[in-house]
C-alpha cells in the first residue's frame, strides 16, 4: 500500500464520516465502514510526537452481497463520526492554506467530494448552529486582517477599488459589497449590518439577473441600475470627475502612480463616496458622454436574522500575525461548473424583457442564457490560469462577505431547481481573494497582488443515471458522472506519481472540473514566474458509514490515496484441529492418538493448509477482478451517457438540418408555384384581351311598327297554310272524325277578326300534338322487342319530364 502521507501528492485527501441523523437509522442500517485503529507510526503531520491519527478504513461488503473481498482504503487522515467542525478545520490544515494565501503568496484549495447526503455541505457551509469551513476561513481572514483592513468606517472608496481593478489580471468587474448588496436588497444600510442568513437557509432567489446598458430604461420595476466599476470605467470616471471638479490630473496610465492615489488627499475630497453616487454623478454630468455598462438586480426580500448567524466554532485563537503597515482588500467571487461550463454566480442571466423568475429548466430548455466564462492564462497572469470575467465583490467585513456568499448560494440553488435535486447539479466554487498593495520602490508605481483560497463543493455522485430521461437532465447527469470519473482518474494518478511525472501524467485537461482543480497545482515552467508557488490543495471526502455500499465504495475508490483488498482469514485447519482435540481432551479426559492416524491427520492438515492458501489467493484475485469490473461498469455508464448525449446532439443536428432543407424545399416550391401562377395569369389575360378584341356586340335595329305588322302577317299566312295542310292530312287519315274535326277545325276559321286568328292557331297546334301522340300509340310494335318498346316509352317519358328533373 502506498504511503498515505506522501508530501508529493497534489492533494492531501481526508475522509470524514457522517454521524447517523437519527437513532432509528443507527439501529436499522447495516454499517459498512470501520475506522482502523492508528498504528504507532501513523502520527499527525503537524504534531508528529503527540498524536496518532487514524488513516485507514475497511469497507465491508453487505452480508447479502455476493462474496466480495474486504477493501481497505488509506487517507491522509480519517475523521470518525465524533469529529467536530473545528477538528476538521484545524486538522485538515485549512489554517495553513489561509496562511499560504496571506503570507506565502500561495493559492489554496479545499474541495469536498462524496455521495449525496454524506455531509459535504455540512462540512463546507455548516448548519444553522455550526459554521463550516468557508465561514471559519472568512472569519480567520478578516480577524487576521483586522488591523490592516481600512478605512475605519468600512466603506471602500471608489479610488481604492479603481486601483485594485486596474491591476487585476482576471478581466473582472468589481463592486463594493455595499453597492452590490444595495442592488440586490435595495437598502444601502442593510448590507453594513449582518443580513446574512445561515448559508444553509432554504430561501430561494427570484429571477436570475439581467444586464443592461445604461441609460436604457430599466425593464424591471424597482431594480436599481448601478455602476459596475470595471477597471477602465472606474479609472476613466475617476479622472473625468477630477477634471470636472478642480484637479488637473493627467489621463490615466495603465498603472496608477503613487501620487494619484492617496484617498486622503484634499484634492480628492469631492469624490463621490460610493459607486452609486459616482454613477448618479456621472449620469448628471454633461461632460461624460460614454454610456457605462450597468447592472440590474431584481430586489430580494430576505429577513435579517443576525441573531441566527452561527458564531461557533470560534477561530479567534488561530489568528495570523500580519504586517500592520500593509494594506489589504478582500474580494469575494463565486462560480459554478454546470454541464462542463463555468458560470458566474454573482452575475445575472441575460433574459431581456423578463422580470419574473426564470428557472434553470426554463433557461436550458433553449440554451443556457448565461454567458460561460473561460479558465485561462491572461495577459496579467501568464503562468497561472484564472477564471476570466468574473464579478468580484470587495468586502470590508465578515458579515458583508457572508451576505455575498448567501446571494451566490441562492443563485446556485435557483439554477439547480430545473431538475429534481437542488445542490448536486453543479460544482460550486467560492473564492476568497486577498490582495495586498505593493509599491515599486524605483518607479513609484503601485499594484495589488494577491492569492485566492478556493472552497469547492462538488456535486454528489448520486445515481443520476436513473433520472436521465432526456434533454437537460440527461446532460447534467452525464456531465456529473463524467467529471467525477475524470476527477477519480486524476486523484489516483496524483497519489502514485513522483513530482516530475505529474504534469504529463495526471489527465486533468479532460474536463473543466479537473482543469480548475489541478491546473495551478504544478510548479510553473515559465521564467517570469519565479515567485509563483503551486497551489496547496486538500480534498475532504465525506461518507456515511450506514449509507449505500456501492455508492460509497465507488467514491472511496476514486479518492483514496491508497487501496488494497484483503480477505478475511478463515480460521486455520491446525487451530480447528487443536481446538477439536482440546475439546475432546476436555470431555474424555484421555487422549492417545494412534501413530498411523496421526500421520494421516498431518497429511490432511497440510492439504487443508495448501487448499486454504490457494483459496485465499483466488479470493483476492476475485475481489480485484470485481473491483476492476465495477470500475469498468462505471466507465461503461459514463460512455453510455456520452453516447446518448452524442446521439441526442446528432439527432438535434439532423432535425435542424432536415428542417432547414424542408424550408428550402418549401421556398423553392413556393417560388415555382408563384412563378407558374404568374405565367397562367398572364396567359389568361392575353387570351381575354384577344377575345375582347375579336368580339363585336351586334344589336339589331328596332323594327318599325309597319315592318312588325308585315312580319306577323307573313307568319300568320304561313301558319294558316300549315293548318290547312294539316287539316287536309287529317281528313285523309280518319274519315270517321272528318265531319267533327272539320267542324272543329273550321269553326274558328269562320271567325274572321284578327283576334280570333291567334286562338285558331293555338287550337290547331294542340290538335297536332294530340295527333302525334295518337300516332305513336297506335304504331304496331311488331318487329321491336319488349325491351326496345320499354326504351321507347322511357324516351317519351324523358321527353315529357319537366326540365328541372332532367
Ligand atoms: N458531521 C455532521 N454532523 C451532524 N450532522 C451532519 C454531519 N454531516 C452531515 N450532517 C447532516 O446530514 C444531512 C445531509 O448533509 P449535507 O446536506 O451536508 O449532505 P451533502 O453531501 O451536502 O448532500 P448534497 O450532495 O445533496 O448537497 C444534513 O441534515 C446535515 O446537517
Amino acid at each position: 500500500m502506498t504511503s498515505t502521507n506522501s508530501p508529493s501528492s497534489l492533494f492531501q485527501v481526508y475522509l470524514r464520516l457522517r454521524p447517523p441523523i437519527s437513532q432509528q437509522q443507527d439501529e436499522q442500517a447495516e454499517r459498512c465502514l470501520t475506522v482502523e485503529k492508528p498504528e504507532a507510526s501513523q502520527t499527525h503531520q503537524d504534531e508528529p510526537d503527540l498524536v496518532s491519527v487514524p488513516t485507514h478504513i475497511t469497507l465491508q461488503p453487505p452480508s447479502d452481497a455476493r462474496k466480495r473481498g474486504v477493501e481497505r482504503f488509506g487517507f491522509t487522515q480519517v475523521f470518525d463520526e465524533s469529529a467536530t467542525q473545528l477538528n476538521v478545520f484545524q486538522e485538515t490544515g485549512v489554517q495553513s492554506l489561509v496562511k499560504g494565501v496571506l503570507l506565502e503568496q500561495r493559492d489554496g484549495l479545499v474541495a469536498t467530494l462524496g455521495v449525496t447526503g454524506s455531509g459535504k455541505s455540512h462540512t463546507i457551509l455548516g448548519s444553522k448552529t455550526q459554521r463550516g469551513i468557508t465561514q471559519m476561513s472568512l472569519d480567520l481572514i478578516f480577524k487576521s486582517l483586522a488591523s490592516t483592513i481600512k478605512p475605519a468606517d468600512n466603506t471602500i472608496p471608489p479610488i481604492l477599488l479603481a486601483s485594485v481593478a486596474a491591476s487585476d489580471a482576471s478581466e473582472s468587474q468589481m463592486f463594493t459589497a455595499q453597492t452590490f448588496l444595495e442592488a440586490v436588497y435595495g437598502e444601502p444600510d442593510r448590507g453594513r449590518n449582518s443580513r446574512a442568513q445561515t448559508p444553509m437557509s432554504s430561501s430561494r432567489a427570484h429571477t436570475p439577473m439581467a444586464v443592461w446598458k445604461s441609460p436604457l430604461p430599466n425593464p424591471l420595476h424597482g431594480a436599481p441600475i448601478l455602476n459596475p466599476l470595471g477597471p477602465r470605467d472606474l479609472l476613466q470616471y475617476f479622472y473625468k470627475t477630477m477634471a470636472q471638479s478642480q484637479t488637473n490630473l493627467s489621463p490615466p496610465s495603465p498603472r496608477i502612480t503613487s501620487q494619484t492615489k492617496h484617498s486622503q488627499s484634499p484634492k480628492l475630497r469631492n469624490i463621490p463616496s460610493s459607486p452609486v453616487e459616482s454613477h448618479r454623478a456621472n449620469l448628471a454630468s454633461p461632460t461624460i458622454k460614454e454610456p457605462m455598462p450597468a447592472l440590474i438586480f431584481p430586489r430580494r426580500h430576505m429577513p435579517m436574522r443576525a441573531s441566527t448567524l452561527p458564531r461557533s466554532p470560534d477561530v479567534g485563537h488561530l489568528t495570523l500575525d500580519l504586517n500592520p503597515h500593509s494594506e489589504y482588500i478582500v474580494l469575494v467571487s463565486m462560480y459554478e461548473v454546470y454541464n462542463d461550463r463555468i458560470f458566474d454566480l454573482l452575475s445575472p442571466a441575460i433574459v431581456p424583457g423578463q422580470g419574473s423568475a426564470v428557472s434553470r429548466q426554463g433557461a436550458t430548455s433553449q440554451k443556457d442564457r448565461r454567458k460561460a466564462l473561460f479558465f485561462k492564462p491572461t495577459e496579467g497572469s501568464q503562468d497561472r490560469k484564472v477564471v476570466a470575467g468574473l464579478r468580484k465583490i470587495a468586502c470590508s467585513t465578515y458579515e458583508e462577505a457572508l451576505a455575498v456568499l448567501e446571494i451566490g448560494l441562492t443563485e446556485r440553488k435557483v439554477t439547480g431547481t430545473g431538475a429534481n435535486s437542488v445542490s448536486s447539479r453543479s460544482h460550486g466554487f467560492f473564492c476568497l481573494e486577498v490582495k495586498r498593495r505593493m509599491r515599486n520602490k524605483k518607479t513609484g508605481e503601485e499594484t495589488w497582488i494577491g492569492n485566492t483560497l478556493t472552497v469547492a463543493d462538488l456535486a454528489g455522485s448520486e445515481r443520476a443515471r436513473t433520472a436521465k430521461t432526456a434533454g437537460s437532465t440527461l446532460a447534467e447527469a452525464g456531465k456529473i458522472n463524467e467529471s467525477l470519473m475524470y476527477l477519480g482518474q486524476c486523484l489516483q494518478m496524483q497519489s502514485g506519481l513522483q513530482d516530475g511525472n505529474k504534469t504529463a501524467m495526471v489527465p486533468y485537461r479532460q474536463c473543466k472540473l479537473t482543469e480548475l482543480l489541478f491546473s495551478n497545482s504544478f510548479p510553473s515552467s515559465s521564467q517570469s514566474s519565479i515567485n509563483r508557488h503551486p497551489q496547496k490543495a486538500l480534498m475532504i471526502v465525506t461518507a456515511d458509514p450506514l449509507g449505500d455500499y456501492n455508492a460509497t465504495s465507488q467514491i472511496l475508490r476514486y479518492s483514496a490515496l491508497a487501496r488494497e483488498v484483503t480477505v478475511p482469514r478463515a480460521p486455520s485447519a491446525e487451530s480447528i484441529l487443536s481446538s477439536t482435540l482440546g475439546s475432546r481432551k476436555g470431555s474424555g479426559g484421555r487422549h492417545s492418538p494412534q501413530p498411523g492416524l496421526a500421520e494421516e491427520l498431518e497429511k490432511a492438515l497440510a492439504e487443508i493448509e495448501r487448499l486454504a492458501t490457494e483459496n485465499e489467493k483466488l479470493t483476492v484475485r476475485l475481489a480485484e477482478e470485481e473491483i476492476l469490473r465495477a470500475e469498468m461498469e462505471t466507465a461503461l455508464i459514463v460512455s453510455e451517457d456520452r453516447c446518448l448525449l452524442i446521439e441526442q446532439e446528432v439527432r438535434e443536428e439532423c432535425w435542424v438540418e432536415m428542417d432547414e432543407k424542408m424550408e428550402q424545399e418549401r421556398k423553392r416550391w413556393q417560388s415555382a408555384w408563384d412563378e407558374q401562377a404568374g405565367h397562367n395569369d398572364e396567359h389568361i389575360d392575353k387570351k381575354i384581351e384577344l377575345l375582347s378584341q375579336g368580339f363585336k356586340i351586334h344589336q339589331d335595329p328596332e323594327p318599325s311598327s309597319d315592318e312588325r305588322v308585315e312580319e306577323l302577317e307573313f307568319e300568320n299566312d304561313q301558319l294558316r297554310s300549315r293548318i290547312t295542310s294539316l287539316e287536309r292530312e287529317i281528313t285523309c287519315r280518319s274519315p270517321t272524325k272528318k265531319s267533327k274535326s272539320k267542324t272543329t277545325a273550321l269553326e274558328p276559321s269562320r271567325n274572321t277578326n284578327i283576334l280570333g286568328r291567334e286562338s285558331d292557331i293555338e287550337v290547331a297546334l294542340r290538335r297536332m300534338d294530340q295527333l302525334k301522340l295518337a300516332d305513336s300509340m297506335f304504331k304496331t310494335p311488331s318487329v321491336d322487342s319488349p325491351g326496345k318498346k320499354q326504351r321507347k316509352m322511357a324516351t317519351r317519358k324523358w321527353d315529357f319530364a319537366p326540365e328541372d328533373d332532367i
